[in-house]
């Protein structure tokens, strides 16, 4: 077995806090960003699950390995969960990180403190050739703010405060984030599999 792992995401930010989870197992990262001309891999699912199934399938099917893919976005209670799995294309153009935060904001105008709860949620699939493809996933706790703080990070998270720390994510750095973020929830959920996976044999 090899000692890298494919994901199948174009995002530079997932890419970034992937390549840092990964390290602490010694595994390193490849993603559709190495890949040259990859079309995008169109997420036509309803839930995060089948939208990461639909990525790491297509790939894993096309390049006949392993593949990981995560499927995320922002869970607004107030929103009736919006922008949820429409996420990356809230604001109508795809994966534009300002304009999602603009419409979020404007769409948050008149919400009260007390009612601006939120949740980032990561579901993962693991597909592997000839096997059932595993999924397992991550939440982070928080509150929608009222305008940018940090600048670090990527998507929604100068708006997303969190909770457990008490500051924006953007605030954080990538290995404070990755302490307590859906992402690197649910990837502990993924270690004991992938331990089983790489483990020397
Ligand atoms: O930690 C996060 N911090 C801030 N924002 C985040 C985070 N995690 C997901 N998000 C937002 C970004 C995007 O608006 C959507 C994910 O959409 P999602 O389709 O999973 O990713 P994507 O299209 O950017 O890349 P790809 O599909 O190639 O993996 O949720
Ligand atoms: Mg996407």
């Amino acid at each position: 077995m090899t000692n890298k792992v494919m994901i199948a995401t174009k995002n530079k930010g997932k890419a970034s806090e992937f390549a840092t989870l990964f390290s602490q197992f010694g595994l390193e990262v490849s993603t559709l960003l190495d890949i040259e001309n990859h079309p995008d891999i169109e997420e036509t699912g309803n839930t995060f699950e089948e939208n990461a199934r639909i990525k790491a399938e297509t790939l894993s099917l096309e390049l006949n390995e392993m593949v990981l893919a995560d499927d995320s976005g922002l869970i607004v209670d107030e929103l009736d969960g919006a922008p949820g799995i429409y996420s990356a294309r809230y604001a109508g153009v795809e994966k534009n990180d300002e304009a999602n935060i603009d419409k979020l904001l404007y769409e948050m105008r008149d919400v009260p403190e007390n009612k601006r709860t939120a949740r980032f949620y990561c579901a993962l699939a693991l597909a592997i050739p000839g096997e059932e493809t595993i999924f397992v996933s991550g939440k982070c706790e928080g509150k929608i703010l009222t305008e940018r703080h940090g600048v670090n990070g990527f998507g929604y998270d100068p708006i997303f405060f969190a909770s457990e720390v008490g500051k924006s994510m953007a605030e954080l750095t990538n290995k404070e984030k990755n302490k307590i973020s859906h992402r690197s929830e649910a990837l502990k959920n993924l270690e004991p599999i992938l331990r089983d996976l790489f483990i020397q044999k």
